[in-house]
């Protein structure tokens, strides 16, 4: 039995003539221990799979299975980093973090879970800042944030909405790094989210392209061959590293070839006057 596993999903947004087919026929499985990228455009449906994934949307049809059982709500085994922050303005770091601990280990003690605030907010690095409001923050401590408030609640699953796309080239990897610490230290689940490619094969075992929408549906996987811990300056002189690369970036050319002709299509407007008109 597959970890998580998505069955014929469809989601349209709208109905009758402003009706959107996002998304079609998606068919994934994902096994337990597993780290999957899904690599997709700007508006092709990322966030909109996440949210079937996370219970926060229904599909229109199929199935969305999480341990063998239909996912019809949001749960804390199942943690989300999104791509915009949401931190509660009137808190401060610890307590933000703090709160999301709170909800997922009701029971523990207040000396526990100040341990955990604290080892996570330490983790990206923002103990100087724990009593700060998030308006005291830039953009990428505010992420760092939500990164340590997701990874606290101890999620089986980890699953990341683009959550580095905002941050600079050094925080980006440095979080990339204590991410995959996190998911290869405690063996979890993690779906990561991204148009990065490079980031998608330093991170995953597998990347799946989401093919553009409407009706965006996923393509052929690619796995990664390669060792870990993996090491980001030596990849670009491995062999399997470049091949795959260049696999991937070949088929997400080819899409966007297919897209330019598709936009090259003229269409037919019916030749329509109104019937009466007011300037
Ligand atoms: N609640 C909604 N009602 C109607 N249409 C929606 C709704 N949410 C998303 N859409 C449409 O569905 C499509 C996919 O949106 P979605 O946010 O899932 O894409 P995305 O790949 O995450 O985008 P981005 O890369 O810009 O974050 C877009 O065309 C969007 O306008």
């Amino acid at each position: 039995m597959a970890y998580l596993e998505l069955k014929n999903i469809g989601k349209t947004y709208g109905e009758g003539t402003n009706a959107t087919e996002v998304l079609t026929d998606i068919n994934l499985s994902i096994e337990e221990g597993e780290f999957v990228a899904i690599v997709g455009f700007t508006g092709s449906g990322k966030t909109t799979l996440v949210n079937l994934i996370n219970g926060l949307l229904k599909p229109t049809c199929g199935e969305v299975l999480f341990k063998g059982k239909p996912v019809t709500d949001t749960s804390h085994e199942r943690g989300v980093i999104f791509q915009n922050y949401s931190l509660l303005p009137w808190l401060s770091v610890g307590q933000n973090v703090a709160m999301a601990v709170k909800e997922a280990f009701p029971k523990e003690s207040k000396a526990e879970i100040n341990k955990r605030v604290a080892d996570y907010v330490e983790m990206v690095n923002l103990t100087p800042a724990m009593n700060k409001r998030p308006k005291e923050l830039s953009g990428g401590m505010r992420q760092r944030v939500a990164v340590a408030r997701a990874l606290a609640m101890k999620p089986e699953m980890i699953i990341m909405d683009e959550p580095l796309g905002a941050l600079d080239a050094l925080t980006r990897g440095n979080l990339q790094d204590e991410i995959l610490n996190i998911w290869t230290k405690d063996r979890r689940t993690a779906l990561l989210i991204t148009n990065d490619v490079d980031e998608g094969i330093y991170m995953a075992d597998r990347i799946i392209p989401l093919r553009p929408g409407p009706k965006a549906t996923l393509g052929p996987e690619f796995k990664i061959d390669i060792d870990r811990p993996r090491d980001k300056t030596a990849l670009n002189d491995n062999a399997a590293y470049k091949e795959t690369r260049n696999a991937i970036i070949e088929y997400l050319m080819g899409i966007g070839e297919e897209r330019k002709t598709i936009s090259k299509t003229t269409y037919e407007l019916p030749d329509i006057s109104p019937k009466s008109f007011v300037a």
